[in-house]
């Protein structure tokens, strides 16, 4: 997976200046080496990772848009770069095949979506920058949903800043309701889809002028439904991307698609979430739906099983709060304070 590679980066000894630029027909400019600034870059969007190489959208929805393929400058380099990414770029910028820019600057992220490898991962990858909605897809069956991942979703994307939606697919082959039945007291917003009837118009209009990534489990049909929501001639566009990256080894890397005047990105799938970089006190952000009753915690409450006085176990056992959901949230937190734990002896 690209994101999860990217530290190491393979074609990181051909870095731009092996490559041959091409004249860059629109820079009038005498080459400099005083141009820190490097004012005749372009701003891109980065829709695509491939081992040390960038797909960019540049110039988008003028006449001259292009697809750009890019290596990082030099001083850039210890730095990810991911899609969603907006950055600056020079040199040949024409997308013309063969042609290579250069990007020279990140520009400052909104929003940063991170998974570690597993719990007890030090090292964060960052996955997608700039989205503003998280769209975790979940099938009704096959495979069987999982709550504990869906849990592990909303803590990223709430400790990112990011709003989380919910679309449950395959609804034709089983009924979603008590999978979604463990969500009840959270306050999310879900779509149900089938295979006849997924809600593609009212789902391309919510995400309408949005940077949305598409997070799943390996089948639950997120590239079917990302699939239906980008309009074909879009696609087009996609497919560019799809050279460098699905077009290879399908579904193992990220891209993104421009969904009416957003984006929509989407993700591998994955089995786990690890969330080695969420600090614990993060986590209840996560489970929005427990952190009213937990302001009522003692001082200091780690919210853990063996908290004598956790305002939440209180809760879960007298019936206010869903003994379940208090559950999930204490069984994470263990995860993640053992992790810890052994990260320290290690
Ligand atoms: N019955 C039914 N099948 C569906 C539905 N959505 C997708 N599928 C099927 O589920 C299978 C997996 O769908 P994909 O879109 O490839 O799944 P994915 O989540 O992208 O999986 P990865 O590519 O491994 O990440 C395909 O055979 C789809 O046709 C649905 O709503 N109902
Ligand atoms: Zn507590």
């Amino acid at each position: 997976m690209s994101w999860m590679t990217e530290h190491e980066d393979p074609y990181e000894q051909y870095d731009e200046s092996s490559v041959r630029e091409r004249p860059n027909p629109k820079a009038n400019r005498p080459r400099s080496k005083q141009r820190p600034e490097h004012e005749d870059a372009v701003t891109g969007i980065v829709t695509a990772v491939d081992r040390g190489r960038y797909t960019l959208a540049v110039r988008i929805d003028e006449q001259d848009e292009a697809i750009v393929t890019a290596a990082r400058a030099r001083e850039l380099r210890k730095q990810a770069i991911v899609a969603g990414d907006r950055v600056d770029v020079v040199g040949d910028t024409t997308g013309e095949t063969g042609s290579l820019a250069r990007i020279v600057r990140i520009q400052p992220r909104t929003t940063v979506l991170r998974r570690s490898a597993d719990d007890t991962d030090v090292v964060e990858r960052v996955i997608v920058a700039n989205a503003d909605v998280l769209l975790m897809v979940v099938a009704a069956a096959d495979p069987e949903p999982r709550p504990r991942l869906v849990d592990r979703y909303l803590v990223a994307a709430l400790d990112a800043g990011i709003t989380p939606i919910m679309v449950v697919t395959k609804t034709d082959v089983a009924d979603p309701e008590p999978f979604l039945a463990n969500f009840a007291g959270l306050d999310i917003e879900v779509w149900r889809s089938s295979i006849d009837d997924p809600p593609v118009e009212a789902l391309r209009e919510r995400l309408d002028g949005h940077t949305t990534v598409a997070v799943g489990h390996s089948g639950v049909g997120k590239s079917t439904l990302v699939n239906a929501l980008v309009p074909e001639a879009r696609r087009a566009v996609g497919h560019v991307n799809a050279v460098t990256g699905r077009g290879r080894h399908t579904s193992s890397s990220t891209v993104s698609f421009k969904l009416g005047s957003g984006w929509i990105i989407d993700t591998p799938g994955v089995r786990s979430f690890g969330l080695g970089h969420v600090a614990t006190a993060n986590v209840l952000r996560g489970f929005p739906d427990l952190a009213e009753v937990a302001e009522d915690c003692p001082r200091g409450c780690t919210h853990l099983v063996d908290e004598q006085y956790c305002e939440l176990a209180i809760a879960a056992a007298d019936g206010r709060l869903e003994p379940r959901r208090v559950d999930s949230m204490q069984r994470m937190l263990g995860t993640l304070v053992a992790a810890r734990e052994q990260r320290h002896q290690e």
